[in-house]
């Protein structure tokens, strides 16, 4: 079975009642095509959190972020989100596309329109910090601008679950502080934010929870300084090295200290 369905965010009978799971993923198995990427993985995300997906390349960070989001449908299991606007879920994906020609205002009231009741176009230009280039065609932005740009788009109708794919990535100190802030702040209004990333140190300073995928398994979750006290690095990127493959070794699964343990 399949379902990418609504549970009531304020359900009493969630794990952690003060920061209500915003998304359930249970039993989940995907392929694509004869690759499986997911066999039987369970994690949640929190609402009002920055949960990060990190691993190595290959290890279905993408993959699941678009079974979140709805873009992929699970082969078996379930992925379970809360809220019941209009738009549930946001969704940045790695390669962002706009119509080069469209001004940022034109792009962003595009999406505004499509939303019930639509949206107040200036505040969100505002609240992603793309009102001096409002006027701008996309086609002439830098590829921060188009980055913020995504995650206007993503955050249209104020969904309760936002999902972002590698929203930094190529970006320069400055402007990935900016995006950061920006996640921080929808965040910091009530939203889970699910972002992928491979920028150890933006995770280390903005997000709250840590996912650690290899080769399709979960191998531990927790905050930086959970993973960091499980396994006696330094560093947050010792520390993922040392829960992965990139370790050296096959990975060792740590649960000792860490919220929501490990999977199989
Ligand atoms: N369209 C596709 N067809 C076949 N296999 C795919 C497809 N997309 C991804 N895969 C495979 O699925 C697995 C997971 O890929 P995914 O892109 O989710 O990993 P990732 O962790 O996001 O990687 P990266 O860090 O490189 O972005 C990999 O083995 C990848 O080769």
């Amino acid at each position: 079975m399949s379902e990418h369905s609504t549970i009531d965010p304020t359900d009493a009978s969630t794990e952690r009642p003060e920061r209500p799971t915003a998304v359930t993923v249970e039993g989940l198995d995907y392929a694509h095509g004869d690759v499986s990427v997911f066999a039987d993985l369970s994690v949640g995300v929190d609402a009002g959190t920055v949960t990060s997906v990190v691993g190595p390349n290959g290890s279905g960070k993408s993959t699941l972020l678009a079974l979140v989001a709805g873009v992929l449908e699970p082969d078996a299991g379930t992925v379970t989100v809360a809220g019941d606007g209009d738009r549930t879920v946001g969704y940045l994906a790695q390669r962002p596309e706009f119509r080069p020609q469209f001004t940022v205002r034109r792009t962003v009231g595009f999406y505004c329109s499509l939303v019930a009741g639509g949206q107040d176009v200036d505040a969100l230009l505002d609240r992603v910090g793309l009102t001096p280039v409002a006027d701008r065609r996309v086609g002439a932005l830098s590829g921060g601008m188009v980055r913020l740009l995504g995650i206007a788009q993503a955050a249209v109708g104020d969904p309760a679950v936002l999902v972002l794919d590698e929203p930094t990535s190529g970006l320069d100190p400055e402007m990935t502080r900016r995006v950061a802030g920006v996640v921080t702040d929808l965040a910091e209004s009530g939203a889970a934010v699910l972002v992928a990333t491979h920028d150890l140190h933006l995770v280390d300073r903005f997000v709250d929870r840590v996912l650690v995928l290899d080769r399709g398994t979960l191998r531990s979750t927790g905050s930086p300084a959970d993973l960091r006290d499980a396994t006696g690095a330094d560093t947050l990127d010792g520390a993922i090295a040392a829960l992965t493959r990139a370790g050296g070794s096959d990975g060792v699964a740590v649960s000792a200290g860490l919220d929501g343990g490990v999977s199989r």
